[in-house]
């Protein structure tokens, strides 16, 4: 009971508090015939009505398909660009393509007869088929599975959704917020054939050792432990998987191709740039497959860190270069736990709350003062190292934050604190500009609505997990914690865009950090407001210069 007054104590204070709100249910019949039910008409005047509605649904349909041909009509000046780019896009995928497809096909299989078999469950009971099957693979729970069997790109893609939902419906970006990165191992021998390719030296004159078992091993790399020859080093080979390069280009180029196709159908969709969305995702996932760039980031991260005076404090690994190249980075190994073990942490240091304000401090310093900033502090990536410092690793996913953005975001974080929902609702409306006016008192109204809820959140539950010792509890808790953050983030969105607001990309990337260094303030310090608590520097890095 102590446990649960104390939560809500903290409730009250804490700045991020987050509830989880039910998506709106989109009515199952059609607005018209609720309406001539609701009207208690006889049945033959509702029959009547019925007839009249059909024939208004062809009469459209067949309006719709004129208007379809001419539009196609319109656009056939462009097919020849059209085919000649289906053609560049097929021959540069190469034989690889028709294998992916192959694969593709298994896939839906797979995943259409667990849609089936579930199909046939439900079918027969008296509550019918759930809303969650009626689009079949298309629903967002078979189409988060099929991403996860079609591997790396879909994963890759689904987290991507996951983080833009200005871009993609609710219900698809809060499914995609499980799309499990974990594949399994390679076998040894084949990665021992990349390092050898990559490194172009016998691998012994380099490592005194190799983990033959992998420390990790998700969709696009494989981690391993290993000893440097020379400085009898520890270190961790993160190795890209074999083919998938090829099968990024394969899929990227498919889902292009796909996009193209469907812009040409439908110019409507050329509003939404989706072919420029994907050009997006095919660079940054690309990026992602080069190694040399994530140990640019890396790099960036700890010059950062020395030139603030946080080496002390907080490091990330050091990358060996001599055995480093685009599919291969071999870089210092850090011993640690992550941010979210509390009982270790409690006994690598006396304050647990002080290492949170450190991993506070340097992250939000980087914000501005470094060239990117960490997109991805997930407790797998944000660790306590043993001499008390804050590991900070994979850099994999970094964003770039413009001044605009960071001014905006500034006043956001303020008037979160101080729950000043008209400065909030200014703040978003810079961010999100799209050149319309915005109603701001009443879109703080909005936003009042929904940040006066989150003090029925349920900390209780919270705080009692990170009080137990059994780590199955704390992990459970964590998922059910992401979801509701989530949730907020996208009520967030939902009354901003009602407001015909867009937000750039890097709002997202913020904001899902900010979410998750709440989630690490209620575990590790539940009474602190991490906006408010004065340990914290979060606005005058803005002084400092950005450092290159
Ligand atoms: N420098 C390091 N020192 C110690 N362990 C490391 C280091 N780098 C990576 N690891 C281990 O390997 C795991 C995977 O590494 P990393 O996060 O870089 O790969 P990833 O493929 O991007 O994984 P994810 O998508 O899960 O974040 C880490 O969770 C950690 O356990």
């Amino acid at each position: 009971m102590a446990a649960t007054a104390a939560a809500r104590g903290a409730a009250s204070r804490s700045p991020l508090l987050l509830h989880h709100h039910r998506l709106p249910q989109v009515p199952a019949g059609g607005g018209g015939s609720l309406r001539v039910g609701a009207l208690g008409a006889g049945r033959d005047w509702r029959r009547r009505v019925r007839v009249r509605v059909g024939v208004r649904v062809f009469a459209r349909y067949s309006s719709q398909s004129q208007d379809f041909s001419s539009r196609l009509q319109d656009r056939a000046g462009e097919l020849p660009k059209l085919v000649e780019d289906l053609l560049q896009t097929s021959i540069s995928t190469g034989p690889r393509g028709a294998f992916r497809m192959a694969q593709g096909i298994q896939a839906l299989l797979g995943v259409g007869g667990e849609w089936l078999n579930d199909f046939s469950k439900t079918a027969n009971t008296s509550e019918g088929i759930p809303a969650q099957m009626r689009l079949g693979l298309l629903s967002p729970l078979y189409l988060r599975r099929l991403f996860e069997r079609m591997g790396a790109t879909y994963i890759k893609l689904g987290q991507f959704i996951a983080s833009a939902p200005t871009f993609f419906p609710a219900e698809y970006v809060e499914e995609f917020q499980n799309c499990f990165d974990r594949a399994p191992p390679v076998p040894y021998s084949e990665i021992e054939s990349i390092l050898h390719e990559e490194l172009q030296r016998p691998l012994d004159s380099v490592y005194e050792y190799i983990d033959p078992v992998p420390i990790a091993s998700a969709s696009i790399a494989q981690v391993h432990g290993a000893r440097l020859k020379s400085s009898q080093k520890d270190v961790v080979i993160k190795v890209l998987k074999p083919g998938i390069e090829d099968t990024l280009v394969a899929d990227l180029n498919f889902i292009y191709l796909v996009a193209r196709v469907l812009e040409f159908l439908s110019p409507e969709l050329e509003r939404t740039s989706l072919v420029a969305i994907i050009k997006d995702i095919k660079e940054s996932m690309l990026e992602e497959v080069d190694f040399r760039k994530e140990a640019v980031n890396m790099e960036a991260f700890q010059r950062y860190i020395e030139a603030m005076g946080f080496d002390r404090q907080a490091k990330s690994p050091f990358v060996y270069h001599h055995c480093s190249t685009k599919r291969v980075l071999t870089m210092e190994r850090l011993y640690g736990v992550p941010l979210t073990d509390l009982d270790s942490i409690r006994s690598l240091v006396p304050d647990p709350e002080l290492t949170l304000v450190t991993a506070l401090n340097v992250w939000f310093g980087s914000l501005i003062s470094c060239e990117s900033f960490h997109a991805d502090v997930h407790a797998g990536n944000l660790w306590l190292l043993r001499d008390g410092r804050v590991g900070f690793i994979d850099f994999g996913i970094v964003g770039r934050i413009s001044p605009r953005t960071w001014a905006a975001m500034e006043i956001f974080l303020a008037s979160f604190a101080t729950e000043d929902y008209n400065a909030m609702a200014s703040a978003l409306s810079e961010m999100g500009a799209t050149g319309n006016d915005i109603d701001v008192d009443s879109f703080a109204k909005d936003l009042q609505k929904i940040f006066s809820s989150l003090q029925e959140l349920d900390t209780e539950i919270i705080v009692a997990a990170a009080r137990s010792s059994d780590a199955t509890a704390v992990s459970a808790n964590v998922v059910v914690d992401e979801r509701q953050m989530n949730a907020l983030f996208l009520d967030l969105v939902r009354v901003s865009e009602s407001y015909g607001l867009k937000f750039p990309r890097e709002f997202a990337l913020l904001m899902k950090q900010l979410l998750y260094f709440d989630r690490y303030t209620r575990l590790l310090a539940p009474s602190m407001n991490m906006l408010r608590d004065e340990r914290i520097n979060i606005t005058s890095n803005k002084q400092t210069r950005r450092m290159n």
